[in-house]
């Protein structure tokens, strides 16, 4: 529990998503304080075939043993494990269902090493995994910048708060949480774009789209998805992890990356898309099933499904 509460402000109603990112803010400055010593490789593989480093591997235990824990969390899978795991109780959309929670332990973790932003990211989903992320009830990310900040949304809509470690309340709280935007949606005017992959990789129409951007809007990449996705958060533009020509479903992860980040850009007034229609309507086949993934400002996204169908 926390020593200030934000549902006060219009979060979420349901309990069983207040408890589970109740369990991420309290997870977040231990997090934290555990990255200087956890920045080399842990010597495995994750199910996606990348290296993983001991930070990756000490938040997702941190991660699941909290949201496991949380009363009405039915199943749990992370982008470093092979598999679901089972936290009791079936996983549907009725009224005594439990959810099923996926996360992505620390996002943009080769940041670590150069000490540059990283987050963990969160989905909430009603129906079992893989699911669609029509199934989201909720979804948010952990940005572990110079603050460390947490962006939640539900059906109310998106909000950003201030997570900092606590001496410890009267209730026995360990990190307080103060609400800084109750609102949080897209600047109508967007200022900033970031394209993950390597220029010569990207498809022909893909290229031709970035050169157009580019005379509208500056360059705000850091290899961070959290990060990068919370400058346009912030200040209106276009963040894109494209289909590659070596890689023709990209980079991202649908469960783990790409629906909960499409969830929280739609809540906030913006769009998103896989190429050709939203991430939302991407139809779900495997836990660690990659996807392109474009999200932004309206307009923009409307623009790449226009550069990209044209070939
Ligand atoms: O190094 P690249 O190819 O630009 O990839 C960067 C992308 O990969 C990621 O780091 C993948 O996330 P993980 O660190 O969780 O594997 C994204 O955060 C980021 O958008
Ligand atoms: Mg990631
Ligand atoms: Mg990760």
């Amino acid at each position: 529990m926390t020593d200030s509460d934000p549902r006060a402000d219009g979060g979420p109603a349901d309990s069983t998503v207040a408890a589970v990112f109740d369990a991420v803010a309290a997870t977040a400055p231990e997090i934290r304080d555990a990255l200087p010593g956890r920045r080399v490789e842990s010597g495995t593989e994750n199910a996606s075939g990348e290296s993983v480093l001991a930070g990756d591997l000490y938040a997702d235990e941190l991660l699941g043993e909290a949201i496991t824990g949380v009363d009405g969390v039915g199943s749990f899978v992370s982008e470093e494990r092979e598999e679901a795991v089972d936290a009791g109780g079936a996983v549907g959309s009725g009224p005594d269902d439990a959810y099923a929670v996926a996360i992505d332990p620390l996002d943009g973790s080769s940041n670590l090493r150069s000490n540059n932003a990283m987050g963990t990211v969160v989905g909430i989903y009603d129906a079992p995994l893989p699911a669609s992320g029509r199934d989201l009830v909720a979804a948010g990310y952990v940005l572990y910048g110079p603050i460390t900040t947490m962006v939640v949304a539900d059906e109310a809509g998106v909000r950003e708060e201030v997570v900092e470690r606590d001496g410890g309340g009267a209730d026995g709280s360990t990190v307080s949480r103060s609400v800084v935007e109750a609102d949080l949606t897209l600047p109508r005017d967007p200022t900033v774009y970031g394209f993950g992959g390597r220029v010569p990789d990207w498809p022909a129409d893909f290229r031709a789209y970035a050169r157009s951007i580019e005379d509208d809007l500056k360059l705000r990449y850091g290899g961070a998805m959290v990060g990068d996705v919370n400058q346009v958060l912030t200040y209106g533009g276009v963040f894109a992890y494209p289909a590659l020509r070596s890689a023709p479903e990209g980079k991202l992860r649908l469960q783990f990356e790409a629906n909960p980040i499409a969830y929280i850009v739609e809540r906030a007034g913006g769009a998103s898309s896989d190429g050709t229609g939203s991430i939302l309507d991407v139809e779900p086949e495997a836990v660690h099933q990659r996807t392109p993934l474009y999200v932004g400002n309206e307009a923009l996204i409307e623009r790449l499904e226009a550069a990209v169908d044209a070939d």
